[in-house]
């Protein structure tokens, strides 16, 4: 059967959480969550803490099923096909999860090559391969347990390679690594692109999403706000900035608060205030008004990745419970 290699069509995804004294509570984790990954592309999951994409990468690897909507792998659903979905993807996820601390590299790789069904002589080969290609090839008879954080993402890495794959699922894939690893990763997406494989990665970091993916889907709550280019996602992210200051009249602040291009101004209970503003162009404004009103200790800067997914989520008006 053939097909996009993700198709995830109005997905929700509740959580019953146990509270303290024995009640239970709902997350919707994912909440009506549409998109699809195109043949031979890399396409990101953007998003804040809890946003749901960890539930999301999860229900595409068949280890959460969701509560409605639909997911299908190369046209196979997760929910019925799941042993057809589980031959093609390979899987990297983050931190220790999944690696024997006590057992080599190299052993750890061949150990993943037999259950991907390679007999004793491929799995060998392979291993090799992967642990030359992904520079772990001199600590590869070195137990796990002794690796950086970076190492063991690239071991994550080669395990996720093993199967020859035609779609490779990312959860993080660089947190830990340190700038030569990163560029070694994005090297080989390239490479691994230029295979015809296809890859869904999430991230936190616009600029990685930026240098290795076609398409951003930006999730927040649970909700997509936007399938996008990565340039359009970050000159929509770029356009946010803030101007703190140390004392200000109320009067100019109520002045400013009206000026096209301010978000929003909150003051401080010491006369301080921040003023976050939204278009290009808007802060340059704002600093001539504040300095012909004499005020100084004037600080500008640009908000967290986060707080600008709250704003675009109320700039632009869309509902996410
Ligand atoms: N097993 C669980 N039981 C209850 N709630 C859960 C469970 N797993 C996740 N959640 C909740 O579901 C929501 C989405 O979590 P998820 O881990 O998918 O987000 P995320 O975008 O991957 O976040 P992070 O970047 O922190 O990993 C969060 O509110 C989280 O607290």
């Amino acid at each position: 059967m053939s097909g996009a290699p993700v198709e995830v069509v109005d997905l929700r995804r509740e959580y019953i959480a146990k509270g303290r004294r024995r009640d239970t509570r709902r997350v919707v984790a994912l909440d009506g969550v549409s998109l699809t990954v195109e043949q031979g592309t890399v396409h990101g999951l953007l998003g804040p803490n809890g946003a749901g994409k960890t539930t999301l990468v999860k229900i595409l690897s068949t280890i959460l099923l969701p509560t409605s909507g639909t997911a299908t792998v190369f046209g196979h659903d997760v929910s019925t096909e799941p042993m057809a979905v589980r031959r093609s993807i390979g899987l990297v996820l983050g931190g220790d999860r999944g690696l024997y601390g006590s057992l080599t590299g190299r052993r750890n790789l061949e150990y993943w090559a037999a259950l991907y069904g390679l007999d004793a002589g491929q799995g060998r080969r392979r291993a090799g391969e992967l642990l030359e290609r992904l520079g772990l090839a001199d600590r590869a008879d070195t137990r796990v347990e002794t690796y950086s954080r970076g190492m063991k993402q690239r071991l994550h890495l080669a395990r996720g390679l093993m199967g020859d794959s035609r779609l490779l699922i990312f959860d993080e894939p660089t947190v830990g690594m340190d700038p030569v690893a990163a560029r070694a990763f994005r090297e080989l997406v390239r490479d691994l692109l230029a295979d015809g494989r296809s890859m869904l990665l999430t991230t936190h970091d616009m600029a990685e999403a930026e240098q290795l993916c076609h398409q951003v889907t930006l999730i927040a709550d649970g909700a997509v706000l936007a399938t996008e280019s990565p340039r359009t996602l970050s000159g929509w992210i770029d356009a946010y900035e803030y101007v703190d200051v140390d004392q200000v009249p109320g009067a100019v602040v109520d002045e400013i608060a009206l000026l096209d291009g301010v978000a929003e101004v909150t003051s401080r209970p010491d006369g301080g205030a921040r003023i976050s503003t939204v278009a290009a162009g808007t802060t340059a404004v704002v600093l001539r008004r504040l300095l012909d009103a004499g005020v100084t200790g004037i600080r500008t800067g640009r908000p967290s990745l986060d707080e600008v997914y709250v704003r675009l989520i109320g700039d632009r008006g869309l509902e996410v419970s």
